[in-house]
Protein backbone atom coordinates (compact mmCIF):
# COMPACT_ATOMS: atom_id res chain seq x y z
CA UNK A 1 0.00 0.00 0.00
CA UNK A 2 1.55 3.40 -0.75
CA UNK A 3 2.32 5.95 1.95
CA UNK A 4 0.25 8.60 2.59
CA UNK A 5 0.59 11.63 3.93
CA UNK A 6 0.39 11.19 7.23
CA UNK A 7 0.22 7.81 9.39
CA UNK A 8 -0.59 7.51 13.34
CA UNK A 9 -0.18 3.85 14.47
CA UNK A 10 -1.88 2.96 17.71
CA UNK A 11 -0.96 5.61 19.38
CA UNK A 12 -1.81 5.88 23.41
CA UNK A 13 -1.24 9.11 25.68
CA UNK A 14 -1.70 9.04 28.87
CA UNK A 15 -1.71 12.51 31.51
CA UNK A 16 -1.02 11.14 35.55
CA UNK A 17 -1.84 7.73 34.79
CA UNK A 18 -4.69 8.55 32.94
CA UNK A 19 -5.39 7.44 29.51
CA UNK A 20 -6.67 10.25 27.15
CA UNK A 21 -5.50 8.60 24.07
CA UNK A 22 -6.34 5.25 23.45
CA UNK A 23 -4.80 3.31 20.78
CA UNK A 24 -5.48 5.62 18.07
CA UNK A 25 -4.26 4.49 14.08
CA UNK A 26 -5.42 6.11 11.27
CA UNK A 27 -4.07 7.88 7.73
CA UNK A 28 -4.15 10.68 6.30
CA UNK A 29 -3.69 11.16 2.38
CA UNK A 30 -2.61 14.30 0.36
CA UNK A 31 -5.99 16.28 -0.84
CA UNK A 32 -8.22 14.70 1.83
CA UNK A 33 -10.67 16.89 3.81
CA UNK A 34 -11.10 14.91 7.59
CA UNK A 35 -13.45 16.25 9.87
CA UNK A 36 -12.52 15.19 13.56
CA UNK A 37 -15.93 15.03 15.60
CA UNK A 38 -16.67 13.84 19.14
CA UNK A 39 -17.91 14.87 22.37
CA UNK A 40 -16.11 17.52 24.71
CA UNK A 41 -12.96 15.76 26.68
CA UNK A 42 -12.56 13.24 24.38
CA UNK A 43 -9.56 13.90 22.81
CA UNK A 44 -9.65 15.55 19.55
CA UNK A 45 -7.00 18.63 20.54
CA UNK A 46 -4.60 16.07 22.45
CA UNK A 47 -4.87 13.77 19.10
CA UNK A 48 -4.12 17.04 17.03
CA UNK A 49 -1.11 18.00 19.44
CA UNK A 50 0.47 13.89 18.72
CA UNK A 51 -0.26 14.21 15.05
CA UNK A 52 1.73 17.39 14.72
CA UNK A 53 4.57 16.22 17.08
CA UNK A 54 3.97 18.50 19.62
CA UNK A 55 3.79 15.99 22.27
CA UNK A 56 5.35 12.27 22.59
CA UNK A 57 2.96 9.16 22.73
CA UNK A 58 3.20 6.86 25.57
CA UNK A 59 3.02 4.18 22.41
CA UNK A 60 2.99 4.07 19.02
CA UNK A 61 4.52 6.41 16.31
CA UNK A 62 3.14 9.43 13.69
CA UNK A 63 4.83 9.25 10.48
CA UNK A 64 4.95 12.19 7.80
CA UNK A 65 5.86 11.26 4.33
CA UNK A 66 6.57 8.15 6.10
CA UNK A 67 9.30 9.88 8.33
CA UNK A 68 8.95 10.23 11.79
CA UNK A 69 6.71 13.35 12.32
CA UNK A 70 9.23 16.14 14.18
CA UNK A 71 11.38 18.87 12.49
CA UNK A 72 9.84 18.24 9.11
CA UNK A 73 6.36 18.20 10.93
CA UNK A 74 7.32 21.66 12.04
CA UNK A 75 8.10 22.96 8.32
CA UNK A 76 4.96 21.42 6.68
CA UNK A 77 2.02 21.10 9.29
CA UNK A 78 -0.19 24.50 9.85
CA UNK A 79 -2.19 24.03 13.22
CA UNK A 80 -4.92 25.99 14.16
CA UNK A 81 -4.86 25.78 17.63
CA UNK A 82 -8.07 26.74 19.51
CA UNK A 83 -6.21 29.47 21.78
CA UNK A 84 -5.10 31.04 18.56
CA UNK A 85 -1.51 30.84 19.22
CA UNK A 86 -0.94 34.59 18.47
CA UNK A 87 1.12 37.24 19.56
CA UNK A 88 -1.02 39.76 21.24
CA UNK A 89 1.23 42.97 21.32
CA UNK A 90 1.79 42.12 17.39
CA UNK A 91 -0.64 43.33 14.51
CA UNK A 92 -2.17 40.34 12.93
CA UNK A 93 -0.43 41.19 9.82
CA UNK A 94 2.94 41.18 12.19
CA UNK A 95 2.07 38.04 13.42
CA UNK A 96 2.01 36.17 10.06
CA UNK A 97 5.16 37.99 8.91
CA UNK A 98 7.18 37.16 11.57
CA UNK A 99 6.19 33.58 11.14
CA UNK A 100 6.81 33.76 7.71
CA UNK A 101 10.15 35.33 7.83
CA UNK A 102 11.37 32.89 10.82
CA UNK A 103 10.45 30.09 8.39
CA UNK A 104 13.14 31.76 5.90
CA UNK A 105 10.20 33.71 3.18
CA UNK A 106 12.01 37.19 1.91
CA UNK A 107 10.45 40.20 4.12
CA UNK A 108 8.43 41.41 1.06
CA UNK A 109 7.38 37.68 0.09
CA UNK A 110 6.48 37.46 3.74
CA UNK A 111 4.28 41.18 3.49
CA UNK A 112 2.49 40.21 0.31
CA UNK A 113 1.36 36.53 1.59
CA UNK A 114 -0.14 38.01 5.25
CA UNK A 115 -1.75 40.63 3.23
CA UNK A 116 -3.48 38.05 0.73
CA UNK A 117 -4.22 35.79 3.48
CA UNK A 118 -5.66 38.18 5.73
CA UNK A 119 -7.59 39.35 3.30
CA UNK A 120 -8.84 35.56 2.64
CA UNK A 121 -10.58 36.33 5.91
CA UNK A 122 -11.71 39.41 5.32
CA UNK A 123 -9.74 40.79 7.94
CA UNK A 124 -7.73 43.22 5.66
CA UNK A 125 -9.35 46.31 7.41
CA UNK A 126 -7.51 44.94 10.52
CA UNK A 127 -4.25 43.91 9.29
CA UNK A 128 -2.77 46.65 11.14
CA UNK A 129 -4.36 46.22 14.42
CA UNK A 130 -2.95 44.78 17.62
CA UNK A 131 -4.16 41.29 18.12
CA UNK A 132 -5.29 42.10 21.76
CA UNK A 133 -7.59 44.61 19.98
CA UNK A 134 -9.01 41.98 17.66
CA UNK A 135 -12.40 40.36 18.96
CA UNK A 136 -11.87 36.85 19.36
CA UNK A 137 -14.02 35.77 16.60
CA UNK A 138 -11.46 38.13 13.96
CA UNK A 139 -8.18 36.53 16.03
CA UNK A 140 -9.49 32.87 15.24
CA UNK A 141 -9.60 33.88 11.52
CA UNK A 142 -5.80 35.88 12.03
CA UNK A 143 -4.79 32.41 13.26
CA UNK A 144 -6.49 31.10 10.66
CA UNK A 145 -4.84 33.10 7.67
CA UNK A 146 -1.53 32.42 10.01
CA UNK A 147 -2.17 28.51 8.89
CA UNK A 148 -2.98 29.77 5.85
CA UNK A 149 -0.16 31.87 4.76
CA UNK A 150 2.25 28.97 5.41
CA UNK A 151 1.28 26.92 2.32
CA UNK A 152 1.67 23.73 4.66
CA UNK A 153 1.28 20.41 3.79
CA UNK A 154 -1.02 18.84 6.12
CA UNK A 155 -3.43 21.51 7.86
CA UNK A 156 -4.57 20.65 11.11
CA UNK A 157 -7.03 23.19 12.72
CA UNK A 158 -8.46 22.91 15.82
CA UNK A 159 -12.44 24.07 15.94
CA UNK A 160 -11.50 26.89 13.75
CA UNK A 161 -14.76 28.14 13.31
CA UNK A 162 -16.18 27.88 16.84
CA UNK A 163 -16.15 31.82 17.50
CA UNK A 164 -17.29 32.58 13.90
CA UNK A 165 -20.88 33.52 12.48
CA UNK A 166 -22.16 31.99 9.53
CA UNK A 167 -20.69 34.40 6.53
CA UNK A 168 -17.46 34.27 8.62
CA UNK A 169 -17.67 30.89 9.06
CA UNK A 170 -18.02 30.25 5.33
CA UNK A 171 -15.08 32.38 4.35
CA UNK A 172 -12.79 30.32 6.96
CA UNK A 173 -14.08 26.65 5.49
CA UNK A 174 -13.55 28.55 2.06
CA UNK A 175 -9.91 29.28 2.76
CA UNK A 176 -9.04 25.94 4.50
CA UNK A 177 -10.61 24.04 1.68
CA UNK A 178 -8.85 25.80 -0.89
CA UNK A 179 -5.60 24.30 0.90
CA UNK A 180 -6.83 20.92 -0.49
CA UNK A 181 -7.25 22.14 -4.08
CA UNK A 182 -3.37 22.77 -4.56
CA UNK A 183 -3.06 19.03 -2.41
CA UNK A 184 -2.54 19.61 1.23
CA UNK A 185 -4.66 17.95 3.73
CA UNK A 186 -7.32 19.34 5.69
CA UNK A 187 -7.59 17.79 9.41
CA UNK A 188 -10.06 19.90 11.15
CA UNK A 189 -12.05 19.28 15.02
CA UNK A 190 -15.48 20.55 15.01
CA UNK A 191 -18.37 20.09 16.99
CA UNK A 192 -20.56 21.44 13.40
CA UNK A 193 -22.11 18.86 11.65
CA UNK A 194 -22.12 21.60 9.12
CA UNK A 195 -18.20 21.86 8.91
CA UNK A 196 -18.10 18.04 9.23
CA UNK A 197 -20.68 17.77 5.98
CA UNK A 198 -17.94 19.59 3.72
CA UNK A 199 -15.31 17.24 4.15
CA UNK A 200 -14.96 13.70 2.48
CA UNK A 201 -14.96 11.89 5.79
CA UNK A 202 -15.46 12.02 9.37
CA UNK A 203 -13.67 10.28 12.46
CA UNK A 204 -15.24 10.04 15.44
CA UNK A 205 -13.34 10.31 18.68
CA UNK A 206 -14.93 8.90 22.05
CA UNK A 207 -12.91 8.29 25.23
CA UNK A 208 -9.66 8.84 23.69
CA UNK A 209 -10.87 5.48 20.88
CA UNK A 210 -11.53 5.76 17.54
CA UNK A 211 -15.13 4.81 16.30
CA UNK A 212 -14.87 1.91 14.17
CA UNK A 213 -15.89 3.61 10.57
CA UNK A 214 -18.39 1.04 9.88
CA UNK A 215 -20.73 1.96 12.37
CA UNK A 216 -20.34 5.80 11.11
CA UNK A 217 -22.83 5.28 7.88
CA UNK A 218 -22.15 9.46 7.40
CA UNK A 219 -18.53 8.99 7.08
CA UNK A 220 -17.96 9.41 3.54
CA UNK A 221 -20.25 12.70 2.61
CA UNK A 222 -19.14 13.62 -0.64
CA UNK A 223 -18.63 17.86 -0.06
CA UNK A 224 -21.01 20.05 -2.11
CA UNK A 225 -19.60 22.07 -4.64
CA UNK A 226 -18.71 25.38 -3.59
N1 LIG B 1 -2.02 18.51 29.90
C1 LIG B 1 -3.11 17.97 30.41
N2 LIG B 1 -3.24 17.79 31.74
C2 LIG B 1 -4.33 17.22 32.27
N3 LIG B 1 -5.38 16.80 31.54
C3 LIG B 1 -5.32 16.96 30.23
C4 LIG B 1 -4.19 17.56 29.58
N4 LIG B 1 -4.43 17.57 28.25
C5 LIG B 1 -5.64 17.04 28.07
N5 LIG B 1 -6.18 16.67 29.24
C6 LIG B 1 -7.47 16.01 29.45
O1 LIG B 1 -7.64 15.16 28.35
C7 LIG B 1 -9.01 15.07 27.96
C8 LIG B 1 -9.13 15.39 26.49
O2 LIG B 1 -8.92 16.80 26.30
P1 LIG B 1 -8.95 17.43 24.85
O3 LIG B 1 -8.73 18.90 25.02
O4 LIG B 1 -8.00 16.69 23.98
O5 LIG B 1 -10.45 17.14 24.38
P2 LIG B 1 -11.28 17.74 23.16
O6 LIG B 1 -12.01 16.59 22.54
O7 LIG B 1 -10.36 18.52 22.27
O8 LIG B 1 -12.31 18.70 23.89
P3 LIG B 1 -13.10 20.02 23.36
O9 LIG B 1 -14.07 19.56 22.32
O10 LIG B 1 -13.77 20.52 24.60
O11 LIG B 1 -12.05 20.96 22.82
C9 LIG B 1 -9.76 16.04 28.86
O12 LIG B 1 -10.35 15.29 29.89
C10 LIG B 1 -8.67 16.94 29.40
O13 LIG B 1 -9.00 17.42 30.67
Amino acid sequence: MNEPLLRAEDLTYAVDGRTIIDGVSLRIEASERVAVMGPSGSGKSTLFTLLAGLATPAAGRVLLRGEPVGESGRQEISYVFQGYGLVSLLTAAENIEVALRAAGRAPEHARRLAADALDMVGLTPFADHLIEELSGGQQQRTAVALALARRPGLLLADEPTAEQDSGNRDLVLKGLLAETERGAALVIATHDPDVAARCDRTLTLRAGRLAPPETLPETRTEAPAD
